[in-house]
C-alpha cells in the first residue's frame, strides 16, 4: 500500500541545507500497521510528511497503492487516499468551526452528498452523540478532539491513514479508548496505518511491524514479536525498548 525507496528528505537552502532523512526504503501491505520510532529529531515526522505530501523537498520514489507520487502538488484522487490524524488535534480541526463543520469540510471540498447524514454517521462511528455537531472544540475534551479529528480522516474513506503521535496528548486513561477505536476502525475498514510514535508501549500494542530510526536512518525493522520478546538486533533498538519498559 505504500512503497517508499531511498527516500531522502532535506530542509534548508545553500549552505544551511540539511538532510534529515537519509535513504529511508520500506514498504508496508494493505491492512498493516507499522510504526516509526526513535528519538526526537531522527527523521519521523519527516517521512511521514513526505509520504503526505506536506513537505516537497525530498527525493527517492513513493508508491501509494502501487501509484508514484512526486513531490509536487498532489491531484483530488492521490489526495484521497490518505489523511493524517495529528498528535494536536487543533493541527486538523479549527479552532473556530464547529465540529460538524471541521467534518464536513472535506465532503465540501470533494463534493460529496448527502454531508448532513455523513456527518451524523461518521460522529456516531467515533463515539460521540449527535449533538456535538454544534460544539466548538474547545467545549469537548482532549480525546473528543481526537475523535473528531478522527471522523475527520474518515470522511473521504482515504483507505491509508498516518497517524502521527495520535495518543500522545492525551491522558493515558483516554489513550486507550483511542488506540482501541483506532483498532476497531482499522478491522471494519481494512485500513492501513503508519504511526509514528515515540511510545513503544503505544507501538508494541498497535504494530504488527516496527522501523527504528536513527540521525535520519532506518537502522531497523523488527516484528511485534520480536519487539515485545527483545529480539532486536540494534542495541540502539534495544535501549529504546529498555527505556520504554523502564529497564533502563
Ligand atoms: N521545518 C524544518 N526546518 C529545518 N529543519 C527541520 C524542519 N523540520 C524538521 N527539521 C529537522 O529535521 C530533523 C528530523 O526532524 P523530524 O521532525 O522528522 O524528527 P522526528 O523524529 O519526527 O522528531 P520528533 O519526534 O521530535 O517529532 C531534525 O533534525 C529537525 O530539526
Amino acid at each position: 500500500m505504500i512503497e517508499i525507496d531511498n527516500l531522502r528528505v532535506f530542509y534548508g537552502a545553500g549552505s544551511d541545507r540539511f538532510e534529515a532523512v537519509r535513504g529511508v526504503t520500506l514498504s508496508i501491505r494493505r491492512g498493516e500497521t507499522y510504526g516509526l520510532v526513535g528519538e526526537s529529531g531522527s527523521g519521523k515526522s519527516s517521512v511521514l510528511n513526505a509520504i503526505a505530501g506536506r513537505h516537497t523537498d525530498w527525493t527517492g520514489h513513493i508508491r501509494i497503492n502501487a501509484s508514484s507520487v512526486g513531490p509536487a502538488r498532489r491531484s483530488r484522487a492521490e489526495k484521497a487516499m490518505l489523511q493524517i490524524v495529528f498528535q494536536d488535534p487543533y493541527g486538523a480541526i479549527h479552532p473556530k468551526h464547529t465540529v460538524g463543520a471541521s467534518i464536513a469540510e472535506p465532503l465540501e471540498i470533494h463534493r460529496r452528498p448527502d454531508r448532513e447524514k455523513a456527518v451524523e454517521r461518521l460522529l456516531e462511528r467515533v463515539g460521540l452523540p449527535p449533538q456535538f455537531r454544534y460544539r466548538f472544540p474547545h467545549q469537548i475534551s482532549g480525546g473528543q478532539r481526537q475523535r473528531v479529528s478522527i471522523a475527520r480522516a474518515l470522511a473521504l474513506e482515504a483507505p491509508i491513514l498516518l497517524l502521527d503521535e495520535p495518543t500522545s496528548a492525551l491522558d493515558v486513561s483516554v489513550q486507550s479508548e483511542v488506540l482501541n477505536l483506532l483498532q476497531d476502525l482499522k478491522e471494519e475498514r481494512d485500513l492501513t496505518y503508519l504511526m509514528v510514535s515515540h511510545d513503544m508501549a503505544v507501538v508494541a500494542h498497535m504494530c504488527d511491524r516496527i522501523g527504528v530510526m536513527q540521525g535520519g536512518d532506518l537502522i531497523e525493522e523488527a516484528s511485534r514479536e520480536q519487539l515485545i520478546s527483545g529480539n532486536l538486533e540494534q542495541p540502539y533498538s534495544q535501549e529504546l525498548r529498555e527505556a520504554a519498559l523502564g529497564l533502563a
